[in-house]
């Protein structure tokens, strides 16, 4: 189960503050598929970099089965976001010099989950799942954008983690392959009982998910400099 409770995260940008997340309570039960929603600027990136322990937030509690994540220190946070969480990043952060298959045997290498004789079978499989079986030593750049998408997909779930994070997963997939790459998402997280939180804009994408969590900008986003710490 994952709790939010009295969640900001503000940003000084020059003279200004700004409160880009401020969550007063949520809970996700384990196994549920939410959608994330909310205009640009709103805070859905930041929010789940917040989930993932990327970063920590200015005040308030991120709790994942009764562990707080917000309060470990960096390194303790490193290794737990290796085993428990598969994050599909908006901005795909592929890993440029190693082939696409290559790219989900290092995120296998880090967390351990899938055993050593396995692993290449299983990143082979994922990527058929995805439609790249033929693509398994191109390297990123020579994949298209949305190829590039589906390869971050299969990556984001190999470790079969248990909070799967996705930041607008289908953004350059024609609808086809955002439905495919959707239900393999839905799937991997129904097997295993995992939590699938994916920030979308795509009314069908939220249309395939059961719970929907709207992300208000926060009242008062920007404000003075010397603004004191309540929560918008
Ligand atoms: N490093 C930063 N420094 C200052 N402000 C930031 C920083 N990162 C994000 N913000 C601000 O925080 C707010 C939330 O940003 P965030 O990227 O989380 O929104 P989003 O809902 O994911 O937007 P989009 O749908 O456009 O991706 C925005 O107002 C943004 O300008």
């Amino acid at each position: 189960m994952l709790e939010l409770a009295s969640l900001s995260k503000k940003y000084r940008d020059g003279s200004q503050t700004v409160v880009a997340v401020a969550v007063e309570r949520l809970t996700v039960k384990a196994g549920e598929q939410v959608a994330l929603t909310g205009p640009s600027g709103s805070g859905k990136t930041t929010l789940l970099h917040l989930i993932s322990g990327l970063l920590t937030p200015t005040s308030g509690e991120i709790k994942f089965d009764n562990i707080a994540v917000s309060a470990m220190p960096e390194t303790w946070r490193d290794a737990w976001r290796a085993k428990h969480v598969g994050y599909v990043f908006q901005k795909l952060n592929l890993l440029a010099g190693l082939s696409v298959l290559d790219n989900l045997l290092v995120a296998m290498s880090f967390a351990g989950a899938v055993p050593k004789p396995d692993r290449r079978s299983w990143g082979k499989q994922l990527l058929a799942q995805v439609g790249l079986a033929d693509r398994l030593n191109s390297l990123p750049h020579q994949l298209s954008t949305g190829e590039q998408q589906r390869v971050a997909i299969a990556r984001a779930v190999a470790n079969k983690p248990r909070l799967i994070l996705a930041d607008e997963p289908t953004a350059s997939l024609d609808q086809a392959n955002a439905n495919k790459a959707m239900a393999l998402l839905q799937q991997l997280a129904q097997e295993s009982g995992s939590i699938l939180l994916v920030a979308t804009h795509d009314r069908e994408i939220m249309s395939l998910l059961p719970r929907i969590i709207p992300l208000r900008q926060p009242e008062g986003q920007v404000t003075s400099y010397a603004a004191d710490d309540c929560l918008a």
